[in-house]
């Protein structure tokens, strides 16, 4: 493939410095001859702009699976207005309209038309005219093979899918075979898309990416996903009120779903978070009767219920994620795991404001440091990573299913030794199934075919190591133990691998070269003799320089002319008049002629280039068998080798939590099914991990009971006192309980936690045109009507974007609600110290406020939460620290004075007997942009006014002084 086929003459390109350039034949270039364009159906295709096809004609998505075949062959194409490589290029992009397409040529993916405009824009790079299509110009560019990746990545992650086409047979060939205008065929043999990949430059090492697929059958909605990196295949069923947190969860790369469906405005709001990642496909594609029969042909079984119990929506949709990545595999399938029922209720549900606003996998501004998911995680490998991601992704709900976890960290808490021991050998352990993913999928390398051998090698170290703990592997806690069995036995594989391959390995087996010396003794022949006939190149260009007596005279290479004489072109007249050998003719014929140099061959030469070129050729054919070979060895044990990289990824997950507990002083929770919520010296786990890290001092640790009698409590204090931190650090312990890891407290009893809410430091959402009180006010709605007895819910400060009588006005009644409907545990921090007063009526109401101390006229934040009630807010004393100008603060504070003697807030007390709130105050309040009252002068500015200065003796003016001090006593 290195040279380019069939296109006319024209100046050699000029490649732009390390960059993909276009090329120099626009399709219609390869070969001369004429073809009509295929009779396709096209409809809204963007070849349409340039005139391509005509109306009635159609690119509908449903003729995708048409793609995955080769273009037809241009000899049989209909003949039309173009040339026989444009008929094939449109034919092809007319069976892909729904992406880039990369056509190859030679050794570059060259676009064209629209698609050449877009990627052009996205990848920056140039883009070139070349060729005519109907008059007008086509616009081109291209990117290098070698390096393509790259730009694909950019491609993908800028929202486009890529159609790869490739050639499917050698150019030499196409023209030996059909002539000097032949078009070589190309066929498509993949579309990437960003749900459906498999490349470790494309995906990230340490999260899942996840193709999901939304199907609705009657009022049931069904929800499949699959990693095809991985393999890993689940489904459940669902509404539309739990289809946002389970959206959330899996944060899917791509999602289909039937045109219906996207657009139907009752979906509208569940599917916002995810709009950037839809694809939307024909109805038809998600049928379930058709996705059942697929499955039972994948799985090979007569039914799925050993599966687990799917219903039809689940089905449907589990059908159409295999379905969908048949079609951008061109057919081919990654090993795929059986299919894994998700019950809804068995994890904890978790909206995506909450994930947003609790920070768990990036921070509010987009980055990953500072997240949650960062600071707990030890993991060394790429799948332990992926596995504690989504282990916080999806907290549990059963106590059994986590005391079983936490046991699994219990054992390595402590064990210091033996874990940083394991830890060490896990390190650096290769990401098998991503490699076996790949193998599956026919794209391979032979440094996959290493990483299964290197993961595989630890297992035997792993086992004993584990074997060792405690009371020996029969003792283990049963997660340990369960990990451990998955690992496997797989040391004849290994061994196998270990012989075959070399110390250095290629990425591509096309290349050649990893097939260990001594492994294959047909290889070691063929690579001798290839090396030998080399030593036979170098003998013969000395025996030349000798029977010439040119000393520059070379013997070299290129792909054009193979073995060829070379002498600079002042001697070449020597090799021109050259007599052979007693009555023999001249043996240097010449064959090209350069401006300084001339070049030759001879017999004895190309007799040498075929030895080398058979040697060389039937090394690598050997080597291509044995690298099939290799891989279907691996491929035959493709299960237990999926369970083998589970099991690391468990023990990897097991091992970090248990070394993020024993170095953070975590404490194992106490989890069951009451609904206690008992912390002692509870720590917020990232402020703590940002405290130590920048030595500002240690973490001031906090309990909280919300049990029975305190379900709800209502936390007041001054600003920047720690109010929202205590409460984000109580919801992220029970995400981390619920994960299955130990918990930043001294002790802790949570009674598990079916959904949790938080609506904390929310911030206008202007893509969906709604403000800051406008999205605190939908999320406070969804916690209202969703959140159960089980839930946890925590709420910062409602009600404060909007006038102080409504947010105090829809902050007390939602208090009200949670206490009397809802029923469930709560904090509520609010700046509204009116609202402590219901303490009197709410039973289960409990009020606490963070400390502060008072010293020298500065305030001291103590972080500590205690029973009782704010009286204060101190927040002049924040805006000071924060900078606000002297005169401002010092007009604050005279306002502050005034407002607070004037008593224009109502007697909280009169409050709670005397409801509708407020009506008789209202008029009293102070619009924010209005003149501060008028103050009442004191009776030393009424004396100081009614003074005249000049009228005054020194002795009158000494007393009047006196007088003025005595007024101020
Ligand atoms: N328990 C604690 N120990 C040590 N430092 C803490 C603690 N709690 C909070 N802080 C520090 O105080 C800062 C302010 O905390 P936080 O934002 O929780 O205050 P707040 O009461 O919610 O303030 P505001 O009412 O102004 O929103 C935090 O950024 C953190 O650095």
């Amino acid at each position: 493939m290195g040279k380019r086929e069939g296109w006319g003459g024209g100046p050699p390109q000029t490649p732009r410095s390390g960059g993909p350039f276009a090329s120099r034949n626009a399709p219609g270039s390869e070969g001369s001859g004429e073809a009509r364009l295929p009779s396709l159906l096209f409809s809204s295709c963007p070849l349409r702009r340039h005139g391509l096809f005509s109306r009635g004609q159609d690119c509908s998505p449903s003729h995708q699976d048409q793609a995955m075949t080769s273009a037809p062959e241009p000899e049989t194409a209909e003949i039309g207005d173009v040339t026989p490589m444009m008929g094939q290029y449109l034919s092809l992009k007319a069976q892909n309209p729904d992406g880039l397409l990369f056509y190859r040529m030679g050794d570059f993916y060259e676009m064209f038309f629209d698609d050449a405009v877009a990627a052009s824009r996205t990848l920056d790079i140039a883009l070139t005219k070349r060729g005519k299509h109907q008059g007008a110009d086509i616009p081109m560019c291209g990117v290098p093979v070698h390096s393509h990746e790259s730009y694909l990545a950019r491609l993908i992650r800028a929202g486009h899918k890529v159609v790869i086409c490739e050639q499917i047979e050698d150019p030499a060939e196409a023209r030996r075979q059909r002539g000097a205008k032949a078009v070589v065929a190309r066929a498509v043999v993949r579309t990437v898309t960003p749900g459906t990949l498999t490349e470790d430059t494309l995906l990230d090492a340490r999260r899942p990416n996840y193709l999901a697929a939304l199907v609705r059958q009657r009022e049931t909605l069904g929800l499949a996903w699959v990693d095809v990196s991985t393999g890993a295949l689940g489904a459940q069923a669902l509404d539309v009120a739990t289809l946002g947190p389970a959206l959330a969860r899996l944060a899917p790369g791509e999602l289909i779903l039937p045109d219906t469906l996207s657009a139907d405005p009752a979906f509208a709001e569940a599917l916002v978070s995810v709009k950037p990642v839809v694809s939307p496909l024909p109805a038809s594609r998600f049928d379930s009767e058709n996705a059942r029969k697929r499955l039972h042909e994948v799985f090979a079984v007569g039914a799925l219920d050993a599966f687990g119990d799917f219903g039809r929506a689940e089905i449907a949709a589990l059908g159409a994620v295999i379905d969908y990545v048949t079609l951008t595999q061109a057919g081919r399938l990654p090993r795929l795991s059986p299919p894994r029922r998700l019950d809804e209720s068995a994890v904890m549900a978790i909206d995506p404001a909450t994930r947003r606003n609790l920070e768990l996998f990036e921070t509010l501004t987009g980055g990953r440091k500072g997240s949650l998911l960062a600071t707990l995680d030890r993991t060394v490998t790429g799948p332990g990573a992926r596995l504690l991601a989504e282990r916080l992704a999806a907290p549990l709900t059963d106590p059994e299913v986590l005391n079983q976890r936490l046991d699994g960290v219990a054992l390595f808490v402590g064990a210091t030794e033996a874990r940083t021991e394991l830890r060490g050998l896990l390190t650096g352990c290769p990401d098998i199934a991503r490699a076996l993913s790949r193998l599956s999928l026919g794209r391979g390398g032979p440094r996959d075919l290493a990483a299964v051998r290197d993961g595989l090698a630890r297992v035997p170290a792993l086992r004993l190591g584990i074997g060792a703990l405690g009371g020996g592997l029969h003792a283990l806690p049963s997660d340990v133990s369960s990990a451990l069995a998955a690992l496997g036995q797989h040391d004849a594989l290994v061994d196998l691998l270990g012989r075959a391959l070399a110390d250095d390995l290629p990425v591509l087996a096309r290349d050649g070269g990893f097939i260990h010396p001594g492994f294959h003794a047909g290889l070691d022949e063929a690579r001798a003799l290839r090396d030998e006939s080399r030593r036979l190149i170098a003998a013969l260009q000395a025996r030349y320089v000798e029977e010439t007596g040119i000393n520059t005279l070379k013997i070299k290479h290129n792909n054009v002319l193979g073995y060829f004489i070379e002498v600079p072109a002042g001697r070449a007249d020597r090799l021109m008049g050259a007599r052979g050998a007693e009555g023999q003719t001249n043996p240097f014929m010449h064959r090209q002629t350069l401006a300084s140099q001339v070049r030759f061959t001879t017999v004895d030469l190309a007799d040498l280039e075929d030895r080398i070129r058979g040697a060389a050729e039937r090394a690598l054919a050997l080597e291509q068998d044995l690298f099939a070979e290799l891989r279907d060895a691996v491929l035959a044990e493709a299960e237990g080798i999926a369970a083998a990289a589970d099991g690391l990824a468990q023990l990897d997950v097991l091992l970090a939590l248990a070394e993020l507990a024993e170095t953070e002083r975590y404490c194992r929770p106490v989890l069951d099914r009451s609904l206690a919520f008992s912390l002692v010296n509870a720590r917020h786990p990232v402020v703590e991990a940002a405290l130590k890290a920048s030595g500002e001092g240690a973490f001031v640790g906090n309990a909280c009971d919300l049990g029975p009698g305190q379900r709800l409590w209502l936390l007041t204090g001054p600003n920047m006192a720690g109010k929202s931190t205590f409460l984000r650090q109580n919801a992220l312990i029970v995400l981390m309980a619920q994960m299955g890891s130990f918990v930043p407290a001294d002790q802790a009893h949570l009674g598990v936690v079916d959904r949790l809410f938080s609506r904390v430091g929310a911030a206008d959402d202007l893509a969906r045109g709604r403000s800051t009180f406008m999205v605190e006010m939908v999320e406070t709605a969804a916690i209202l009507h969703q959140a159960t007895e089980r839930s946890l819910v925590i709420l910062d400060e409602i009600g404060r974007g909007t006038a102080t009588y409504d947010g105090l006005s829809i902050a007390w009644a939602t208090v009200e609600s949670l206490h009397d409907t809802t029923r469930c545990r709560a904090l509520f921090a609010t700046h509204y110290h009116e609202l402590t007063v219901l303490a009197k009526r709410l039973d289960q109401l409990s009020c606490h406020t963070l400390r502060v101390r008072e010293w020298k006229g500065e305030v001291v934040f103590l972080h500590e939460v205690g029973p009782g009630a704010a009286d204060r807010s101190y927040g002049i004393h924040v805006a000071r620290l924060a900078g606000l100008p002297d005169a401002v603060l010092a007009r604050a504070e005279e306002v502050l004075a005034t407002l607070e003697r004037g008593d224009t807030t109502p007697s909280p007390a009169r409050l709670v007997e005397d409801l509708p709130l407020f009506a008789a105050a209202r008029p009293r309040s102070v619009p924010a942009s209005a003149p501060p009252p008028p103050v009442p002068p004191s009776p030393v500015e009424d004396a100081l006014r009614s003074l005249s200065p000049d009228d005054l003796s020194p002795r009158e003016a000494l007393d009047t002084l006196y007088r003025l001090r005595a007024l101020l006593r």
